[in-house]
């Protein structure tokens, strides 16, 4: 039996969107420590948000190219379950901190899937995202197409998702889980309650056919 896709909403940066999150059904909610983004949060923010968050939802701590002593302060921070590396960092960068960790790949037409996937033997799941101009969080989708279907590691399959397309997404990439930012947004950084119980609910369909 398939498991149930789960399901991460990056990007948070206001209490009420964390409680709308989790409302919604969100198993993991992420937050980005990564200074150029318009979602990126400090630490005294990222502290008031976690007080937000209910035992069995995970927290996700995202980095870009990050110097270590930024993770580390992160993580004598906050209970970060899950860190999420979204720029340019190798396998033995993302091992450093002895977490489990995303690593982000950007794909793009002659992208060799399976290769990336080889350089990040650590890594508990690979996270596919668009390949575009900055690391992320820019709401662009990629031709799922390129996706194989057999793969040697879980994917998180992210870029461009909302509750119109997640389903088809799902039903072409099986992934074990899916990442969205921008389509639950009403602004850059601002969560959208009802957004975000669409795109749960457009999961949980998916899965159910
Ligand atoms: O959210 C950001 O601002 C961000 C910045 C830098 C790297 C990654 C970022 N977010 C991640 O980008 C993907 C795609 O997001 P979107 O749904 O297309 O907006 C996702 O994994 C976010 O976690």
């Amino acid at each position: 039996m398939r498991l149930m896709t789960r399901i991460k909403i990056c990007g948070l940066t206001r209490p009420q969107d964390v409680d709308a999150a989790v409302a919604a059904g969100a198993d993991a909610i992420g937050l980005v420590f990564y200074p150029a983004s318009p979602r990126y949060i400090d630490l005294a923010r990222a502290i008031e948000l976690i007080r937000h968050v209910p035992p069995f939802v995970d927290i996700v701590g995202l980095f870009v190219n990050a110097a270590p002593t930024q993770v580390r302060a992160v993580l004598a921070a906050i209970p970060v379950h899950l860190l999420q590396f979204h720029g340019d960092e190798d396998d033995a960068y993302c091992r450093q901190f002895g977490r489990p960790f995303l690593k982000a790949v950007r794909v793009c037409p002659d992208i060799d899937l399976p290769g990336q996937m080889a350089a990040f033997p650590s890594a508990q799941a690979i996270l596919l995202d668009a390949f575009v101009e900055g690391y992320g969080g820019s709401g662009q989708a990629f031709d799922w197409t390129l996706v194989p279907r057999e793969l040697p590691k879980p994917i998180v399959l992210s870029g461009g998702l909302d509750a119109n397309n997640v389903g088809d997404a799902i039903r072409r990439v099986h992934p074990a889980a899916v990442d969205v930012s921008s389509g639950v947004e009403s602004g850059k950084g601002i969560k959208d309650a009802e957004k975000m119980r669409a795109f749960v609910i457009a999961v949980h369909r998916a899965d159910m056919q």
